[in-house]
């Protein structure tokens, strides 16, 4: 038997988990100068996961696998290379690190699973590196990462303001059922933010406050009152982008959805179930229908960004 006080250390690895999201609700305002547009949203983290993990290397590299790890950039565009760049300029750490992402969450799909990876990878970073930055510091470069980010290191259920990155934990009772129909070609996030201003060229200020029922019914665990009140300013340009979702609203709202809405900007479907076990349902009837290229279920609230393990790999 090898003796492995006596095997040599050949590697050290941080894993960790980050969540997608679906926004319950979605409120956007007239675009900024800056070019990003006000929003008022209301996040849901849900049990589609990456997970990342850090390894020791001599730059900082990415890889990606999973159903759609070829639609991937693992150059410096990708976020978690950009995340841990970030870390390291922030720290003045000149190590490297490889990255691995499994992905979970569908590319291009309005859950945010490349802000996920930017979230996990920060915190891969920060514990492979041990440079150990406070939560909000890691907060601050997450929202220089992507309007996104900040929540999937959060995580759970929060109001998102400004670029959706200024958060507030909100109470959410009990656990919610999705059924995801997801798309295998993408929409480009500044795409879905331009049609929306081809289409509501007159929008001139941000209904901020139009979520209080909604996170009412979040606190009392009323997943019909929920499931009615889904609401995503994204998806008519969405819809408009990729017409053929309208048949994929509609086959989940026929299955018994409490409610179906377009995922952040698409051009993923959000159904809301009854039950896990009516989720599935829904999923089911997409895919014999034929209106989702692939389909997923999930639970919410989940937790944010965490280490699952790091571990002396010999
Ligand atoms: C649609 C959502 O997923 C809803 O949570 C987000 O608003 C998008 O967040 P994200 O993908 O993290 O967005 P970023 O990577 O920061 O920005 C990509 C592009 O989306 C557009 N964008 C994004 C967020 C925002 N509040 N207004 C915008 O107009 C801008 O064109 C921006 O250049
Ligand atoms: N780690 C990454 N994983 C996936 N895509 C990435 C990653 N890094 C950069 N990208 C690029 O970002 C684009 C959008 O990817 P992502 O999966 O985050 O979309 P999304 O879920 O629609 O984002 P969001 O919901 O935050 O708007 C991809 O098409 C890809 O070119």
């Amino acid at each position: 038997m090898t003796d492995l006080r006596l095997a040599p250390r050949t590697g050290r690895e941080v894993r960790v988990r980050a969540p997608g999201k679906v926004n319950l609700s979605l409120r956007v305002g007239p675009r900024r100068a800056d070019g990003y547009h006000p929003v008022a949203t209301v996040f849901q983290a849900v049990s589609v996961y990456e997970d990342v993990v850090a390894t020791a290397a001599d730059d900082i590299s990415v890889s990606a696998s999973g159903p759609q790890a070829d639609l991937v950039p693992t150059d410096d565009q990708n976020l978690a290379v950009r995340a841990a760049r970030a870390l390291a300029a922030r720290t003045g750490i000149a190590d490297g690190v490889h990255l691995h992402l499994h992905k979970g969450v569908p590319v291009a799909g309005g859950m945010a699973g490349g802000s996920a990876d930017a979230a996990a990878a920060l915190l891969a970073c920060d514990a492979f590196w041990g440079t150990g930055l406070p939560r909000e510091e890691l907060h601050e470069i997450a929202a220089e990462l992507g309007a996104d980010v900040p929540f999937l290191l959060m995580g759970q259920t929060a109001v998102g303001s400004g670029r959706g990155d200024l958060l507030t934990a909100a109470m959410s009772r009990g656990e919610y059922h999705w059924a995801f129909g997801v798309r295998e070609s993408g929409l480009s996030t500044p795409a879905v933010y331009g049609e929306f201003d081809r289409l509501h060229p007159g929008r001139d200020r941000l209904e901020a406050d139009g979520d209080v029922a909604l996170l009412h019914a979040l606190r009392a665990g009323d997943a019909p009152a929920l499931g009615a009140l889904l609401h995503n300013d994204l998806q008519d340009a969405a819809v408009e982008l990729a017409p053929d979702l309208v048949e994929t609203l509609s086959v989940a709202e026929d299955a018994g959805a409490l409610g179906v809405v377009v995922s952040g900007s698409g051009p993923t479907v959000a159904a809301l179930g009854r039950s896990r076990q009516h989720a599935l349902v829904i999923a089911a009837a997409m895919t014999a229908a034929g209106v989702a290229d692939s389909v997923l279920t999930a639970s919410g609230p989940v937790p944010g960004a965490r280490v699952v393990a790091g571990s002396d790999v010999l």
